[in-house]
């Protein structure tokens, strides 16, 4: 079977060569510090960090596709929630379409609770509806490959619920998932985990497998501890942070 994603990046000294493959529908987190190059992996499987990037997604090379066929397939949504022009949070949507399409666009606004904010230029939203209306974008155009960075920092906990679960149904749909995140305690709701370190990813593993790895705690620097997290005993001996 031909892999939905198959790419080889390399950035040095940011990211170390990594090969990744991806299957349709698969929900995979890309976890790592602060600096470990998660941003970095996103950007370059996109083909935005020069010519680091040799993807193809479903055997079609991405850096030959144009540019409505590579909106079909692939969306990629930035960490920054920043958006200079005041654009209606409807255009921004439809920004996303490789076609116009109102029905779709309306049905995200309804989806992300956005109808009542729809014609409010997206500069006039607070961070969280703004990070709401550009996931819109990214999803609008239904494609093969998501690709979000940190999508539910700034999300209070219901919206970071319905996020994933809105993912869940998108995956279901045939959606390949890959999500930079933060937040450990949602690492459950993923099919696979890669930890970066130091710009090397250094596990591929199911969430029930990452707790277990002793390089867990050493990339870290926390331990499990009840419902939380603890310093581990060896924190801030590692020399590069
Ligand atoms: N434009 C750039 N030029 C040079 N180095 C960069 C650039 N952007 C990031 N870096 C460096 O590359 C490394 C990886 O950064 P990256 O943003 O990928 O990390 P990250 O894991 O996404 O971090 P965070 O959790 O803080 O968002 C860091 O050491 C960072 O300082």
């Amino acid at each position: 079977m031909t892999p939905l994603l198959e790419a080889t990046v390399s950035l040095p000294p940011r990211l170390a060569e990594t090969h990744v493959v991806v299957a349709s529908g698969e929900r995979i987190a890309v976890i790592g510090p602060n600096g470990s190059g998660k941003t970095t992996l996103l950007r370059a499987i996109a083909g935005i960090e020069g010519q680091s990037a040799e993807a193809t997604i479903a055997g079609e090379a991405l850096a030959s596709m144009s540019p409505n066929r590579r909106l079909q397939n692939l969306s990629f949504l930035p960490a920054s929630r920043e958006v200079r022009w005041p654009i209606p949070v409807r255009d921004v949507i439809a920004l996303g379409l490789s076609r116009p399409d109102q029905a779709r666009v309306e049905e995200l606004l309804a989806r992300l609770r956005l109808t009542g904010l729809a014609d409010r230029p997206i500069d006039r939203l607070s961070t969280g509806e703004r990070a709401r209306a550009l996931l819109g974008r990214a999803l609008a155009p239904r494609p093969r490959l998501l690709l979000l960075d940190e999508p539910l920092s700034n999300l209070d906990p219901a919206w970071v619920l319905r996020t994933l679960d809105y993912l869940d149904d998108v995956a279901r749909d045939g959606t390949a998932i890959v999500m930079a995140l933060h937040d450990l305690a949602q690492l459950s709701r993923f099919d696979r985990v890669w930890m970066l370190d130091r710009g090397q990813m250094v596990a591929d593993v199911t969430p029930g497998e990452l707790f277990a790895l002793p390089r867990f705690a050493e990339v870290f620097e926390v331990e499990p501890d009840g419902a939380g997290w603890t310093l581990s005993p060896s924190a801030d001996r590692r020399s590069s942070r």
